[in-house]
């Protein structure tokens, strides 16, 4: 190991690359790649500033995620689209531009209002109410969906999948956003006083044995500049329902 790490320092650029300051980098990238990649898009510009305007908090997915549910969305080739967490319906707004029929649950009467003006004109239902109150309906009426988007309260995100897992067809894919803060917050994975690690069970060791699914956990490195200016750790769980 001191062998490969001496290599690595010698071998000329290379060691910048292992260089932990380099999470630090994270705007650059990101500002490249959305330079790079993402298109004009009026109808997610339109949404982004409505509900600003009109006062919601600025905690739709990044544009960044919202192409990498894009690009998702046409990879599952999903035609119905089940999201937890409306908000402003930037999300909404992403599925449906890629293709699905989405069904968003929304707890809050003013955003849910918002969502109905940003999403017009696409086909976008959005269903006031509790998820835990709406998910049993719509398991009641017998609906399926292709792709499940967990973007809710950080409270009941095991809750909000084992219902996703009902909802989901054989092969549908399961997105739950937003693990690794809720992970922190409720004391899964953190530090102890002396600055070790301490872990406890948490939604992942649920899900792991969970054998209707098969999961996957991508850690992302997220920026919100100006709003926080430090880089931040977020994370998702990616499942496809067997
Ligand atoms: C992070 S925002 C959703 C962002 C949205 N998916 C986007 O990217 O544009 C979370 C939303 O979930 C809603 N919410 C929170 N708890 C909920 C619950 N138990 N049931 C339904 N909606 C809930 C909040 O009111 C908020 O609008």
């Amino acid at each position: 190991m001191a062998e490969f790490i001496e290599k690595i320092a010698q071998t000329p650029g290379l060691k910048a690359v292992f260089n932990y300051e380099n999470f630090r980098l994270q705007p650059a990238f990101d500002a490249k790649a959305q330079a790079a990649f993402i298109r004009p898009n009026e109808k997610l510009d339109n949404a982004f500033k409505n509900s600003l305007a009109k006062g919601l908090p600025p905690i739709s997915v990044l544009p960044m995620a919202a192409q990498h549910l894009s690009v998702l969305t046409r990879l599952v080739g999903a035609k119905s689209v089940l999201e937890i967490g409306t908000l402003g319906g930037y999300s909404s707004i992403v599925f449906a531009q890629a293709g699905a029929k989405v069904t968003s649950i929304e707890i809050s009467p003013k955003h849910r209002d918002v969502a109905l003006e940003n999403v017009s004109g696409l086909d976008v239902e959005i269903l006031l109410g509790a998820a835990l109150d709406v998910l049993p309906k719509l398991a009641e009426e017998g609906r399926k969906f292709d792709l499940v988007f967990i973007d809710a309260d950080f409270d009941d995100q095991w809750e909000h999948f084992d219902w996703a897992v009902k909802l989901s067809r054989s092969g549908g894919g399961i997105f739950l956003d937003d693990v690794v803060p809720t992970m922190i917050k409720n004391g899964e994975v953190g530090f102890g006083g002396g600055g070790e690690v301490v872990e406890k069970r948490s939604v992942m060791e649920r899900i792991g044995e969970d054998a209707r699914v098969k999961a996957s956990f991508l850690p992302v490195v997220a920026h919100m500049q100006p709003v926080l200016p430090d880089p931040m750790m977020n994370g998702f769980i990616l499942a496809v329902v067997e």
